[in-house]
């Protein structure tokens, strides 16, 4: 599995897959860029009258929560039905579910209305979906205590899809076999965005695959392995500034053998 996981780098970096996001105004830029420097190709378009022509041309298409509105459901709702027909896979990252009511209505709906292919959210959000309480703070999650393989089989049964439970550790199952990945870093929840990142990354890779649950473990374990060598190359005068600018130069250099040999899975089946 190892091998096959680290050869979609390469893969990547040849196809250049062009990865549609209707995403959120906070870390849109961060998106865009996280997309290129894994070698593939950002187009960020919203409108409804836009995401038709757009997703039609695309290999993957992210659909992230984060700042939503009745606008932008209309148009996740276009440009999904298209990928559907398409056969385009869909990443849900259902950003601040279970903290906004009225969000939980219409990622629901999305999901009732699109097949999603892969779900990445952190324990609150995915706990919400899987039908719990989804405490929150915010979009950031509230530790709980929950058992987070529970939450994403779960989910990945409920909806037919991969969930990606995100935390300490990274949970990924596709309802039958799940994969506990435990990269990271304490700093990753420091700087907004690095969820929304990584959905971004688990779309680059799912564009250039048939094996879903691969391209999700190399997304999330990615972001997880830069995360730690970020933090290792930080002088004591160094902070979060630094450490986001060499997230960006980890994954621009992140190539298939340098993340075999930064990651750390568990599997279990
Ligand atoms: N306590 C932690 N220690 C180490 N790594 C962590 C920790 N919490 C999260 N991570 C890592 O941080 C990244 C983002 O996961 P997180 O669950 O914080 O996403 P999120 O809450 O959706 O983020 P955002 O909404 O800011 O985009 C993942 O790569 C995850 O492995
Ligand atoms: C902070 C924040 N608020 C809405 S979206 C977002 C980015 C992280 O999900």
């Amino acid at each position: 599995m190892l091998q096959t996981i680290s050869e979609l780098f390469e893969l990547v970096k040849v196809k250049n897959p062009l990865i549609h996001q209707i995403t959120n105004m906070v870390t849109i830029n961060d998106c865009a860029n996280v997309t290129l420097a894994i070698g593939a190709s950002p187009v960020m378009a919203h409108s409804p009258e836009e995401v038709e022509d757009v997703v039609s041309h695309a290999h993957a298409l992210v659909l992230n929560c984060g700042t939503f509105s009745e606008v932008t459901f209309q148009s996740m709702l276009k440009a999904g039905k298209i990928a559907n027909e398409l056969g385009i896979p869909i990443i849900l990252d259902p950003v601040g579910v279970g903290a906004i009511t009225s969000r939980e209505k219409y990622v629901k709906s999305i999901l009732e209305s699109i097949r999603i292919d892969i779900i990445r959210g952190n324990e609150s959000e995915l706990d919400c979906l899987a039908g719990g309480i989804g405490t929150s703070k915010g979009v950031d999650a509230i530790h709980t205590g929950r058992d987070h393989e529970a939450i994403a089989n779960k989910v990945a049964n409920m909806f037919g899809c991969i969930a990606i439970v995100s935390g300490e550790v990274d949970v990924v199952s596709n309802g039958e076999r799940t994969v506990i990945i435990k990269n990271g870093h304490p700093y990753l929840t420091k700087i907004t965005g690095t969820g929304c990142m990584s959905t971004a990354l688990i779309a680059s890779f799912a564009s250039v695959t048939k094996n879903l649950m691969e391209a999700s473990i190399a997304g999330i374990s990615t972001m997880g392995i830069a995360g730690e060598l970020a933090a290792k190359c930080l002088s004591d005068k160094e902070g979060l500034g630094t450490f986001k600018v060499n997230l960006f130069d980890v994954i621009t250099l992140m190539d298939g053998n340098m993340w075999r040999r930064g990651v750390d899975i568990f599997e279990e089946y």
